[in-house]
This record gives C-alpha cells, structure tokens and sequence, in this order.
C-alpha cells in the first residue's frame, strides 16, 4: 500500500491539492486500489508556523513514503525574508535533499484546447514534447555573494556543473527520446558560457550509446524563438536547470496555460511530482485555479512511481474528456463568464472516471 506525502503549501497550492486528492482517491476506488496520507508543511506556510520553509519533520517524512506530491510555494508575504528563509529556498532544498535531478515537464497540445492560445491552431496540433531539465545543479545551488564596493554593492551567483552532474540527466533524456520519437535538442548556451560547453562535450560523449537517438544541440535564445515559430520540431529538449525553468513557462503557453503543466522529478529513492506553475498569489482564494497541473502530475505519479498505467491513464482520458465536452477553467475560457471553479472542475474529472468505469463494466456485461 503505497504511502504519499502531500504537500500543499502556499497560494493556490492547498486549493489545487484538494482537487489531486480527489481524483487520487476516485482512481483508487475505481481500480480497488489503497494508498495512505501524510500531510506535511512546506514554504509560507512553514515559515509562519515553524520558522522554516523546511521543517525536519518534513524533510525526514518525505524520506519515508513512497511518493511526495507538493501544490507550489511563495508569495509576497514572504517576499522580504532573507534568502535562507524564503518559501522557495524550503523548496530548493527538498529537491536537492531528495536528490531527484531529472525534472520532467510534458508539454502536449490537447486537440480541444487549440484555439485557446494566441498561436495558430496549425502550429500547436499534434505538439508532444518533453522537457528534462537539471534540477539539483547549476546556477540554483552555486555559491552565492554579496557584498560591499565602492559605489555600490556586487552580487554573485555561481553556475557550477561537474561531469557527472550533466552526465546522469542527459543519460535519463537519451533513455527518453529512444523510447519516444528518438530526437533530442540539447540546449545550452556554449557560444558563451564554459559550463555549457562542458554540457555539450558530455552530449556528445554520450551520445554513441544511443545509436537510435538523433542529437541535435540548439542554442536556448534560439531554442526559445523555435517553441513559437515550430514547436512541432521538437521531440525531447534537455537542458540546465535555469533554462530549463524559463523554456517550460514558455513552452505551457502551447498547452494554453501554464496552469496545465505536471511534472515528475525522478533520480532518487523518492520521487517528488509538483505542477510547473506557482502559488498565483493573484487568484489564490477565489477557487480558479486551474487544477489540470497537479492532476496530471498525480498521472505521472501512478506510472513512474507505482508503475500503475492503467490508472495514469484513466486520469489522463478523463482530463481530455472533460476538455472534449467543451469544459474549462477560467485561464483557458474564451468567454470569461462561463467557466469552470477549480472544484468543480475536480468534480468532473472524478465524474469522467466514474464513467469510465461504467463504460467498462457496460463492454464486459456486453460481451457475456
Ligand atoms: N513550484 C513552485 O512552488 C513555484 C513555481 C513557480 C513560482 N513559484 C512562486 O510562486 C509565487 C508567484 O510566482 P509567479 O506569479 O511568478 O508565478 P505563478 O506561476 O504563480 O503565476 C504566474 C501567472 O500564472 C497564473 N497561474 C499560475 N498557476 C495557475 C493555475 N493553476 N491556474 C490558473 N492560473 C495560474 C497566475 O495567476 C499568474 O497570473 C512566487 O513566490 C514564486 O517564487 C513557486
Ligand atoms: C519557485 C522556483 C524555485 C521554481 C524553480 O525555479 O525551480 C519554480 O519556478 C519551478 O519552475 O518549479
Ligand atoms: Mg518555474
């Protein structure tokens, strides 16, 4: 019996989770399955109650379960705490406490959501690609400086990447590609930065394991115009962590909303699966929230963690078909009066996989 850590967080994050859990439990039920609880403090909101965007208690409670899932962190309530003691940094140490180093964020188009986006329809169909970005190195976790000069002040922010750092990440998006469509967009910025010219040399070193596996390397300005103008080219994009932060805002706008972005960070004993996006300390407490995000990083959580497919996909279809039937939440609403809240949105997509059993149990009956 698989045991998951939930962690709601800040903003939006507590709203969102509520929804993850709901469907969680409906999948469960659906497909008699049992998964326990725990719910631990995170961000903000660990800060007010423990002082700590990271409290012990979590850090050594998501060591113990199968599974952590987490809403999102921050806001500006927090916004004036030193470095150490900002929400994000409670996050940046989970992730680099876990040890999870490959973050992958899918970005697929889903056909009834294409005019939803300012770009043509022609461009986004058929869209599928995954970004795996670094995410325990690089710039994030360098050392950083700040201190006193003469008519001012100067600040540093170190970007180290060793070896074997590059080497494991780029491993996991070759092992990826060859199992998708077999292409894979290196992106770094090697025309100026050493660090990426120690990313390329390890691609290339690699890449003759993976005969099946066409490697390309592409610049991240260039890499971020390509998204716009043909984001169909792309198969699988790796890239350091800070790129790899910036391409994925940018690449959910193909989706319609960032909102509708999961993840999975996989490389370790526990795996962490989060929603791309962050606390929207903008809608927080209105019940808007698009809660497609986490949903589908709850899809990840049942195949890469408990390798539960059937399950993922049932989330998955169920998420389309609420889409197919014509539903959507506010981010995504043409007409911006009628749209789904994000309960009701989660109500749906527990209703689809109801159904989905129905259909089931209709097809077996049928077939007597
Ligand atoms: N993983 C995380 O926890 C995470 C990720 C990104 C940002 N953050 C933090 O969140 C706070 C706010 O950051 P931000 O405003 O730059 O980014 P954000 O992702 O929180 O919001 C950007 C915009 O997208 C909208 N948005 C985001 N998620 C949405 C959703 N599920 N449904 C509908 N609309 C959604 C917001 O309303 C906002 O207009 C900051 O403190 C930041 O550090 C946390
Ligand atoms: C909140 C922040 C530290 C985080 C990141 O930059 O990794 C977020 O933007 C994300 O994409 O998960
Ligand atoms: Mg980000």
């Amino acid at each position: 019996m698989p045991k998951i850590a939930l962690l709601p967080g800040d903003g939006i994050g507590p709203e969102i989770m509520k929804e993850a859990v709901k469907v969680l439990e409906a999948v469960s039920e659906r497909f008699q399955r049992t998964c326990t609880y725990e719910v631990l403090p995170i961000g903000g909101e660990a800060i007010d109650r423990y002082g700590d965007p990271l409290p012990e208690e979590t850090l050594l409670g998501v060591k113990c379960v199968d599974a952590v899932l987490l809403g999102a962190v921050g806001g500006p309530k927090w916004d004036k705490e030193p470095a150490h003691r900002r929400p994000e940094s409670g996050l940046l140490r989970l992730r680099k406490g876990l040890g999870v180093y490959a973050n992958l964020r899918p970005i697929v188009a889903c056909d009834s959501l294409l005019n939803v986006s300012t770009l043509k329809p022609e461009i986004l169909r058929g869209v599928d690609i995954l970004i795996v970005r670094e995410l325990t190195g690089g710039i994030y976790f360098g050392a950083k400086e700040r201190h006193a000069v003469e008519d001012g002040e100067q600040a540093t922010d170190m970007l180290v990447y060793e070896t074997k750092e590059i080497e494991r990440v780029v491993r996991t998006a070759f092992h990826l590609a060859s199992q998708r469509r077999g292409r894979l967009a290196s992106v770094d910025k090697a025309n100026v930065l050493e660090s990426s010219r120690l990313w390329r040399e390890t691609v290339n070193r690699i890449a003759p394991e993976y005969p099946d596996v066409k490697v390309e390397h592409v610049l991240v300005d260039n890499c971020a115009m390509q998204l716009i103008r043909n984001p169909r080219q792309f198969d699988v994009i790796v890239t350091e962590n800070m790129f790899g932060d910036i391409l994925s805002d940018e690449a959910a706008m193909l989706t319609g909303s960032i909102g509708m972005l999961p993840s999975a960070s996989l490389g370790a004993e526990v795996d962490l699966y989060e929603p791309i996006h962050g606390s929207a300390p903008d809608i927080a407490g209105k019940g808007i929230a698009n809660p497609v995000g986490i949903i589908l990083s709850v899809a990840m959580m049942l195949r890469h963690s408990f390798g539960w497919e059937d399950e993922a996909q049932a989330i998955e279809h169920a998420v389309n078909h609420v889409f197919q039937e014509g539903y959507r939440t506010k981010d995504l609403a043409s007409d911006s009066s009628y749209f789904l809240h994000t309960e009701e949105f989660g109500n749906k997509v527990v209703e689809e996989i109801v159904n989905f059993e129905m259909d089931f149990l209709f097809r077996r009956y049928a077939t007597i």
